[in-house]
Order: structure tokens, then sequence, then C-alpha cells
């Protein structure tokens, strides 16, 4: 997929990850709506992407994903101000092991409803062009850490659901491919949150461990995460891909055993 033009919506999209992949889809020509609900953050990003790419390049919606009116609202607002969708990538998502129902909220069960409202301005089913999903789901769905258990669940789930929507899609020839990213850790500001209690709740007290893992597995640049996404929105032939992206390895894809008869 050539980017000029197309047009992406990014949640979790003005810091982080989300923010590397929204700079790499406008340098492309794409533009872009991101969706966060920290207004600092968005407010310090607006500025620096305006001034990088032109106002009007980009939109900012600020918004809690888990306010499923809200999230209908700026699906709607970005198709009206752009005319389609093509790319959304479902990225925003926490580490709280203490209020681990929003962690369920915010990671899982507001995921499924972007990718559903992707589908509803994307897909062949709804007289739409098609296009790409990317959920971001993480390494931890594959080495689960005892120190984030319900994150770790979140992930799990990303990743089961993102495969069977992508069998979903192409039995219902949707003409959209929906693929997921695992990346181990990357140089983000949620890491920072093994260092707080009221994020780590009864597992703070093992955050050396967690260091040491960070240690020894290695932490990754946004931007290499940004370039993973870029391949699968430029490859066609990716859907029910499982993206993996490690110190060790790079980026790599995770090989499904065939399905047993
Ligand atoms: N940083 C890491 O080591 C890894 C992160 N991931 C995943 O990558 C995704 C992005 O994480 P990072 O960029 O590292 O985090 P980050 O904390 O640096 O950025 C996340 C962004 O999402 C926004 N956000 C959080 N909750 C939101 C909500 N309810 N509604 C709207 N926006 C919300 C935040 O304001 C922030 O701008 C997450 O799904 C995370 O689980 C996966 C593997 C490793
Ligand atoms: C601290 C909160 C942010 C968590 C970000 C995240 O998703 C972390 C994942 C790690 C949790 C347990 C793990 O083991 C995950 C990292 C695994 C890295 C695996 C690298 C393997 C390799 O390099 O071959």
């Amino acid at each position: 997929m050539a980017l000029t033009g197309r047009i992406a919506l990014v949640t979790g999209g003005a810091q982080g990850i989300g923010r590397a992949i929204s700079e790499a889809l406008l340098r492309e020509g794409a533009k872009v709506a991101l969706v966060d609900s920290n207004p600092e953050v968005a407010r310090e990003c607006r500025g620096r992407l305006e001034e990088a790419f032109g106002v009007g390049s980009s939109l900012f919606f600020e918004c809690d994903v888990t306010d499923w009116a809200k999230l209908q609202e700026v699906f709607r607002k970005t198709v009206k101000h752009f005319g389609h969708l093509d790319i959304a990538i479902n990225n925003a998502g926490i580490n709280n092991e203490k209020d681990w129902q929003k962690t369920i909220n915010v990671n899982l069960t507001s995921l499924i409803k972007g990718t559903y409202l992707a589908l509803e301005h994307m897909s062949r089913e709804n007289g739409k062009d098609g296009g790409v999903i990317i959920n971001v789901s993480s390494m931890a769905a594959f080495m689960h850490s005892p120190h984030m258990p319900v994150y770790t669940a979140t992930k799990y789930g990303v990743l089961g659901f993102t495969k069977a929507m992508a069998e979903a899609s192409a039995v219902g020839n949707f003409g959209v491919r929906i693929n997921v990213l695992c990346p181990a850790y990357v140089d983000t500001p949620l890491l920072q949150t093994i260092d707080e209690e009221d994020k780590m709740g009864r597992y703070f007290k093992y955050k050396e461990e967690l260091r040491q893992s960070m240690h020894t597995y290695g932490i990754l640049d946004p931007s290499l995460i940004a370039d993973g996404m870029m391949m699968i929105i430029k490859d066609g032939s990716l859907n029910g891909a499982v993206m993996k992206i490690t110190a060790s390895k790079g980026i790599h894809f995770q090989n499904d055993e065939p399905m047993s008869a």
C-alpha cells in the first residue's frame, strides 16, 4: 500500500510507539488521526507534528478509548473529515496491575471495539474499500511475566482475537488485512510503571527482577516498532501475521503450526 493520501487512525498516538508510527505515516505522506486520552502529551505532540508536517496533515482527538460513544464519534469524525479510512492501529495500552480491570478495559475490550469500528468504516461488507488493521500485543503473549499477570492476559487476548479476526476477514471477504504486532521491551514512558507502586500493586516488590529482565532482553527504540508496522502496512500479502520484534532477532514472524485436521 503506497501511503500518499492514505488515512490512518492511531490510538495512543501522542506518545511512545503510537507517536513513532504516526510520525512514520506522516513522513510517507499519509494523513493521521491521533487519538489519545492525555491532553498534555497530545498538545506537545500536536505542536511538533504540525511544525514538521503542516497543519491539516493530522487530526487530534482527546478521547479515552474506553469511552465507547466517544470512540465511535472519533472514527466518524475522522472519516467525515478525510473522506475515508485506510489504516487503523489499535495501540493504546496501559500496565496497571492494581486497577487490573482498567487494564482489561483499555488493552483488550477497547481494542476489540476499535477493531469493530475500523471494520465498520473499511469492510467490503459495509460497501467500503478495504484497508489494514494492526493490533498491538506484546512478547508477553509468548514469554509471560509473573510480575504482570493481567497485562499478560490482555496481550494473549489481543493475539488470539486478532488471529481469529484475520481469518474471519478472509472467510467473509472483508477486504481488510488484520495483523498483530508483538514487541519486546520498548523505550517508552510505559516502562516507568515498574517503579510505580500504584501501577504494579502487589507485584511492586519484584521491580528489580523486571529491571533485570529488561537488561537481559534489551530495550528497543520505538522507531523499530514503527518500521515493523510500516512493513505490515505496505505488504499487501499480510493477513493474520504475527510480527515479533525483539533485540535478539529484530523484526520477524511467528510461524504458526499448521492447524491439525
Ligand atoms: N513499551 C513497551 O515495552 C511495550 C509496549 N507494548 C504495547 O505498545 C502499546 C503502546 O505502548 P507504549 O507506547 O509503550 O506506551 P506509552 O505509555 O508510552 O504510550 C501510550 C499512549 O497511549 C495513551 N493512552 C493510554 N491509555 C489510553 C486510553 N484509555 N485512551 C486513549 N489513549 C490512551 C497514553 O496517553 C499514551 O500517549 C501498548 O499497547 C503496550 O502494551 C508492547 C510491548 C512492549
Ligand atoms: C513494564 C510494563 C511494560 C511492559 C511492556 C511489555 O509488553 C513487556 C513484555 C515483557 C514481559 C515479560 C516478558 O518476558 C516480556 C519481554 C520478553 C522479551 C523477549 C525477548 C526474547 C528474545 O529476545 O528472544
